[in-house]
């Protein structure tokens, strides 16, 4: 295992342990992700942890039945004691971008039924100003090049996400944009203005969710509080 995958483990052991028995628990989606959903199985098997799961995507859902974390459903359960989840990128006011591996809209969505929202990264994902990852935008398969030429006007080329060489189609039957802003001077204003655009489903901003920040770095484990 190469460092940074040794320290997504850490980050991912570390956040499990901030489960409570009872809790209703929203499970996000990534290779860091992966390490948290494992060493949550791990505590339901080992102390009988009594909790309840809800995934991001399909991939969590199946790594959650392969390690045996239990999970629920929003027709069951409207709000969630806490959500982990993966970032591409963290700015030092907690906004972030998500949605490298496709999954942002129920990533939001479980994000904003929790009461607190820890990410856990390495370190190489802190960053002064978000944008040099590419933003991810989920929008609408019909009149996708229309939407595309409306968020090109905010100054990036949208760049349609492929997988095979087809259009990448999200758990939602969407297609992804890869928007690269470089800089973005206010991530709150252009989140506002993506949203306003029909056709737009959801952006990889995430703005004012983030509690909890668990940094793995080679000096160690570091936590930052909002
Ligand atoms: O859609 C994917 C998610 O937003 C992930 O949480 C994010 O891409 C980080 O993934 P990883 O932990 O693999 O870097």
């Amino acid at each position: 295992m190469n460092t940074q995958d040794q320290l997504k483990k850490a980050v991912g052991e570390k956040a499990a342990l901030l489960v409570e028995d009872g809790m209703k628990v929203g499970i996000g989606f990534g290779s860091t992700v992966y390490w948290f959903v494992r060493a949550l199985g791990e505590r339901v098997k080992q102390e009988g942890l009594d909790i309840k799961g809800i995934p991001s995507s399909i991939l969590t859902g199946e790594w959650a039945k392969e390690f045996g974390v239990p999970l629920t459903d929003f027709a069951t359960t409207k709000e969630l004691d806490i959500t982990i989840d993966g970032s591409d990128e963290v700015d030092p006011d907690f906004q972030l971008i998500k949605g490298g591996g496709a999954a942002l809209f129920r990533e939001k969505i479980i994000a904003q039924a929790a009461k607190k929202l820890v990410i856990i990264v390495d370190d190489s994902k802190m960053v002064e100003h978000l944008g040099a990852f590419a933003l991810p935008v989920e929008i609408l398969q019909f009149a996708w090049e229309r939407t595309a030429y409306e968020i090109e006007k905010l100054g990036c080329t949208p760049v349609l996400r492929l997988k095979d060489g087809e259009p990448l189609i999200t758990d939602n039957g969407n297609y992804i944009v890869d928007c690269s802003f470089e800089k973005i001077k206010d991530p709150a204003d252009l989140d506002r203005k993506l949203q306003s655009i029909v056709g737009v489903v959801e952006t990889g901003l995430f703005i004012d969710m983030a509690d909890t920040i668990i940094i793995g770095g080679s000096e160690g484990i570091t936590i930052k509080e909002k």
